[in-house]
């Protein structure tokens, strides 16, 4: 069986979206890089306006090569293969001028590095006001109005807009970021490691702007990272990728709190919630990466590292299936009514009658895992 994941399957996200429709709506999306890497592989989602989707996952698990095919950022050569609908409009077939339009006021990116992603030698009221004068047609005096208005509206003085980038912190460069990706009124903004080079406290700010500017304006969120904890702190609902694919999704909180897929779990015990961050902490990373996406494992993409595989798991892949009310997970362990992948097998789970191709007592390296989340 392939990663691929059906129709009927459970789908990622944000269900709870409009009546007409949610405004991305993602179907089947693959990607495989020149060179044979399969870096995303069917994946469902879906954002609706002022909703925001959390995508998790370790360095190499798909996440920003996801993030750059819905903004047809991939290198030429790129296979892109599904669906990908903006507020209805077919994504992957826009001509190109459609697109460069899109990629600010359809939707639009913040990455993580601020001060590399801001011309050094461009004051940071030009930066913003240039998107605005190339897509909105405003004349350049309204341009760096609007520029000014935004720099206050994420908490800078208007005054900012005559500093060059290196004039200011790596939180108020964050911020000038978030400005221009506002500059066109996007619908949807796509936020990757947002906050990952800054300290606790500029994080946590950070996070709570880009709250407060998605319920404002009714924005869709999409925010990626390797940190469950900040992704649970901020968005509605959770995706956790693994290989390419997505291994769990559900409500954010219930995701971080109680994963069902051994990734999720293990991901979940490796952050601190934000608030206990001055604390002590020893993250507990899980053995090994990711595997090469240009030469997947058999199976379970995810059964060489997982604490409770089956001898089955490193034969047969699992497709998304029903882990409980608005959740889903793609593990063999998973039973919708009994929920996570360690407590099916804890309580002696009839499904398969295997034992963990390791020999370890199914669920116990999760549950010792668990016990080290605050
Ligand atoms: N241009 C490329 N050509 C070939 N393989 C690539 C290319 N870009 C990324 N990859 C591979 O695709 C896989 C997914 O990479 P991606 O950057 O999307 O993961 P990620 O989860 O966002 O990781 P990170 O958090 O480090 O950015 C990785 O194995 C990566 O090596």
């Amino acid at each position: 069986m392939t990663g691929t994941q059906t129709a009927d399957e459970p789908r990622g996200t944000a269900a709870d979206g409009p009546p007409n429709g949610p405004l991305l709506d993602v179907r089947d999306l693959a990607v495989t890089y020149p060179g044979g890497a399969a870096a995303v592989r069917g994946v469902n989602l879906s954002v609706a306006a002022g909703r925001k989707l959390g995508i998790a996952g370790e360095s190499g698990c798909g996440k920003s090569t996801l993030a750059m095919a819905l903004l047809r950022l991939l290198p030429v050569g790129t296979r892109v293969s599904g669906q990908i609908l903006l507020d209805g409009e077919d994504v992957l077939g826009m001509k190109w001028g459609r697109v460069r339009a899109v990629r600010w006021a359809g939707a639009s990116m913040v990455f993580q590095g601020a001060m590399h992603s801001l011309n050094a030698v461009h004051r940071i009221g030009d930066q913003i006001a240039e998107p605005i004068l190339l897509h909105k047609q405003a004349t350049p005096a309204a341009a760096r109005r609007r520029a000014r208005e935004l720099l206050e509206h994420v908490g800078l003085p208007a005054a900012r807009a005559d500093a060059y980038p290196h004039e200011l912190s790596g939180g108020q460069r964050q911020r000038v970021m978030i400005a221009m990706a506002l500059a066109c009124d996007p619908r949807l903004i796509i936020a990757d490691e947002p906050t990952t080079a800054l300290d606790v406290m500029i994080q946590a700010q950070i996070l709570r702007l880009i709250e407060r500017l998605v319920a404002e304006q009714d924005i869709g969120l999409i925010m990626i990272s390797h940190d469950l904890a900040v992704l649970a702190d901020t968005c509605d609902r959770l995706a956790v990728m693994y290989a390419g694919r997505v291994v769990e999704e559900g409500p954010a909180r219930q995701v971080y709190e109680d994963a069902r897929h051994p990734y999720g779990r293990a991901l979940s015990s490796a952050f601190p919630r934000i608030g206990d961050r001055s604390s002590r902490f020893a993250p507990r990373g899980l053995p090994g990466d990711p595997p090469d996406p240009a030469a997947l494992p058999s199976g379970c993409t995810f059964h060489p590292r997982c604490p409770v595989a089956l001898d089955s798991c490193a034969v047969d892949d699992q497709p998304l299936r029903d882990a409980g009310p608005g959740r889903a997970a793609a593990c063999v362990r998973v039973d919708g009514a009994a929920g996570g992948a360690g407590t099916g097998a804890d309580e002696g789970d009839g499904a398969s009658g295997e034992e963990p191709s390791d020999g370890t007592a199914p669920g116990g390296a999760q549950d010792e895992a668990r016990s080290s989340t605050p």
